[in-house]
């Protein structure tokens, strides 16, 4: 797959009174045409400002950030409007014009970019439909709900047909419920239109139902990046791990292992599960295999875009060779810690 974005050494320092704030530290960063790329990270972690670099909305200090190869920092104002129009935004906000209807908040974009009145309004009604929201056309954004004006601000985002789509905490201002159908959204405007998507969250859990791949961010640097199931099953970085550990509850953190060493005397081991240990039983057959019985004590097994992943622990019973054999040989195949 070609890179639609590609952030190469991009810092950013605000300069300020009280001392400026190096907002991102050398990011480097691609993200794939057709995948949902997410940036999870604290508050102030420069998740925004990443992502602001990529509309050109923020100017990097030093670095470069490619959109289909083009460097954005090198564009007229004439070129930064067309790149715009390939590259949609939707906040937490909404932002929305208030005193505008939903049908001028959606076709207000159409119209700077030059469409015709009757293809404007066959374009709308489709969008409407697309967002759920036929009917509303005339509607005042204070007459909608929140998940209800994040449609109207997604059909904004996506009616001048853009190849990126970038979404900034587009759910945090929404209950669980709502998250969800915004969500199942944005999955189909990547699945359906084809677009690429570049998500913000502090949510784990929002990240983890949409993304492809995600960079984790710790005061400005990218301090860990990879697919959502191995950030997931496997967190390297002390940050990523503080980020999955409330949201996949399968890991076992240094006070879990205290209290269950404490409890159980035997020999114990943690084993991440992925599609490998889900479709064939290998630790029943090794267990057998080797004459081993063991116990579950902590752990899980979820589900991340249909792809289970997790993490078993378990306290082994048996003699001490069989203990080791068995081991062994389920190391070969899976992921085993001792503790
Ligand atoms: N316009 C600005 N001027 C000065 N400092 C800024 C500006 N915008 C952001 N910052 C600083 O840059 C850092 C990163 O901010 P950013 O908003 O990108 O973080 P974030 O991860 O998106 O956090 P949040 O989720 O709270 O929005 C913070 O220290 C912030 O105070």
């Amino acid at each position: 797959m070609t890179d639609r974005i590609r952030l190469t050494g991009v810092t950013k320092q605000f300069d300020s009174k009280a001392g400026g704030a190096l907002a991102l530290d050398s990011i480097d960063l691609s993200v794939r045409a057709g995948e949902i790329y997410g940036l999870i990270g604290r508050s102030g972690a420069g998740k925004s400002t990443l992502l602001r670099t990529i509309n050109a909305l923020e100017r990097p200090s030093s670095g470069e950030v490619l959109v289909d190869g083009i460097d954005v920092g090198g564009l007229s104002a004439e070129e930064l409007r067309r790149l715009r129009h390939k590259i949609g935004m939707v906040f937490q906000q909404f932002g929305l014009w208030s005193s505008r209807s939903v049908y001028d908040n959606i076709a207000t974009p159409l119209k700077l970019a030059g469409w015709k009145q009757d293809a404007i309004r066959t374009r709308v009604a489709e969008l409407l439909d697309f967002v759920g929201l036929g009917g509303k056309a005339f509607a005042r954004p204070r007459q909608l709900s929140g998940g209800q004006k994040q449609r109207v601000g997604i059909a904004r985002a996506i009616a001048n047909r853009p190849s990126i789509l970038l979404a900034d905490e587009a759910t945090s201002a929404l209950d669980p419920q709502t998250t969800g159908d915004i969500v199942a959204l944005l999955r189909s405007i990547n699945e359906e239109l084809g677009i690429t998507i570049v998500v913000v969250s502090h949510e784990m859990d929002v990240i983890s139902r949409l993304a492809d791949r995600v960079s984790i961010l710790s005061h400005g640097a990218v301090v860990e990046s990879g697919d959502i199931h191995q950030i997931l099953a496997r967190p390297q970085h002390v940050e990523t791990a503080a980020l999955v550990a409330p949201y996949a509850r399968t890991a076992l953190t240094d006070a879990d292992r205290q209290l269950l060493r404490s409890e159980h005397a035997s020999r114990r081991i943690s084993v991440v599960i992925d599609d490998s240990l889900v479709h064939d039983p290998l630790l029943s057959r090794l267990a057998r295999e080797h004459g081993v019985d063991f116990a579950i004590i902590q752990g899980g097994v979820e589900r991340v875009k249909r792809r289970p992943y997790g993490q078993l622990s378990l306290a082994l019973h048996g003699a001490d060779g069989d203990v080791d054999r068995f081991v062994a040989q389920l190391s070969e195949r899976a992921e085993v810690a001792q503790w």
